[in-house]
């Protein structure tokens, strides 16, 4: 089966087709179909439809053919099977595979389904917010609730950077406005506003809204003043826990807010900042460096940047210390010192079974070296710690040295 990662607008679409909020699509559109959409408004069958949900995808990928689409971090998302191909896009049916995987504020980022099933009987205000409601807008929103006697449904359309600064708000006002119910909705914003605000009150309709109000456009956010630059920089074997860490740190900084964060997982990195590069001394250094370069350009602006690399040589993380340094950031080693056995226990990918079978060579701990760190700001061995108390851990020394309130 062929794989493919759709870029975020596409990933956006994808999962309201899957959750049911760009109901009645069930899958991208026929050329047909989004003909139809563009010239009138409608799907061929006549149904209403503001905006021609697509996929652009690589011309070798032909009908009957089934493509798995992952996020960027490679997690699988859901299978397209393809239907028809039309110039670069294709169209049809997807299906969700596992459970997904949303980041911050997960926990708000519920099925229309869910959320009907909540709600009260009777009116149903919908808000649709691509900023934070102004005190104006809110009393308006509390007035026209009043008015129709309807429950209020805030629904924060988080797409890109801005995502959790925007859930932030709408709990914000959801905590002004009694009764009301946040829901995120990942609705990437339409150039066009007229067919933008069609879309947002078709996603509200399905959410259960018999009104929709349209919140103001979006303003920026500003973060707190005066932040140092901070690299946290995870180390350790493969499978020690070094990127499952690292993503639970970044999500929790987002859900605080506060710190804009920048996650140069290793898995992406090595497959555009460091692609083409083996596993060879020079090769691991140079994928180092590069890494170290980046997050220093993010912590010189006063960002925040975790990287979860194996980084084995310690010459090369004194490096990227003294690079970070150098534009006047602050550097945290993390060591995750889970042992060699519990890291080939897990064995995750099997790759340790190949390496031990010499199917890989020159792999970290078996056939290749890790020099263990003696300056890391912290150790964590995760053998017998639940991934939660290893995250607050780092997320502790984070706040004990002052980098997050
Ligand atoms: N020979 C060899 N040695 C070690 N690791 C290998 C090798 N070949 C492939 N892999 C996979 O690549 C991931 C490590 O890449 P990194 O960029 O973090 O390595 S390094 O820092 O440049 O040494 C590592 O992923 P993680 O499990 O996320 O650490 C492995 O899955
Ligand atoms: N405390 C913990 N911290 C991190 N991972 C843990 C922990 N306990 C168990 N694990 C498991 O160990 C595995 C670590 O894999 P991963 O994060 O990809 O490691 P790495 O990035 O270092 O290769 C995951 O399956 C994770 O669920």
């Amino acid at each position: 089966m062929t794989e493919w990662t759709p870029d975020a607008r596409e990933l956006a679409d994808l999962e309201l087709l899957l959750s049911g909020a760009y109901a009645p699509l069930t899958g991208f559109l026929t050329s047909a179909d989004a003909n139809e959409v563009a010239a009138a408004g409608r799907l061929s069958d006549g149904t209403p439809w503001p905006d021609p949900i697509t996929i652009a995808l690589p011309d070798e990928i032909r009908p009957g053919d089934r493509v798995t689409l992952k996020d960027p971090e490679g997690a699988v998302v859901a299978v397209l099977t393809v239907e028809e191909r039309d110039g670069h896009h294709a169209a049809g049916p997807v299906e969700a595979l596992d459970a997904p995987s949303y980041g911050p504020f997960a926990r708000l980022r519920r099925t229309p389904d869910e959320v009907r099933k909540d709600l009260p009987d009777g009116e149903v205000l919908a808000v649709t917010m691509r900023g934070p409601l102004d005190s104006t807008t809110l009393e308006d929103v509390a007035a026209t609730a009043d008015e129709l006697e309807a429950t209020i449904l805030l629904m924060p359309l988080v797409f890109g950077e801005d995502g959790p600064a925007l859930v932030r708000a709408a709990l914000a006002a959801s905590r002004k406005l009694a009764g009301s119910t946040v829901v995120a909705v990942p609705l990437a914003p339409r150039e066009d506003t007229e067919i933008d605000l069609e879309l947002r009150e078709h996603v509200a309709r399905n959410y259960g809204a018999t009104e929709h109000y349209a919140g103001p456009a979006p303003v920026v956010i500003p973060g707190p003043p005066h932040r140092r630059g901070l690299v946290v920089f995870f180390t350790g074997l493969s499978g020690s826990g070094k990127s499952t860490i690292a993503r639970g740190l970044r999500d929790t900084l987002l859900e605080r807010g506060g710190r804009t964060v920048t996650y140069l997982d290793g898995d992406v990195v090595r497959q555009l900042l460091s692609a083409g590069l083996t596993f060879s001394r020079e090769d691991r250094d140079l994928n180092i460096r590069r890494i170290g370069f980046v997050a220093a350009e993010v912590a010189r602006h006063g960002g925040l940047a975790i990287c979860a690399p194996i980084a084995p040589y310690d010459a090369t993380r004194e490096e990227v210390r003294a690079m970070v340094e150098e534009v006047g950031a602050d550097f945290l080693l993390i060591h995750v010192a889970t042992p060699l056995e519990e890291c080939e226990r897990r064995d995750r990918k099997g790759l340790y079974a190949k390496a031990r079978a010499g199917v890989i060579p020159e792999f970290t701990g078996i056939s290749d070296p890790y020099e263990e760190p003696d300056d890391a700001e912290l150790v964590l061995d995760t053998t017998d710690m639940s991934v939660e108390r290893s995250v607050s851990a780092v997320l502790n020394l984070l706040i004990s040295g002052g980098w997050v309130r």
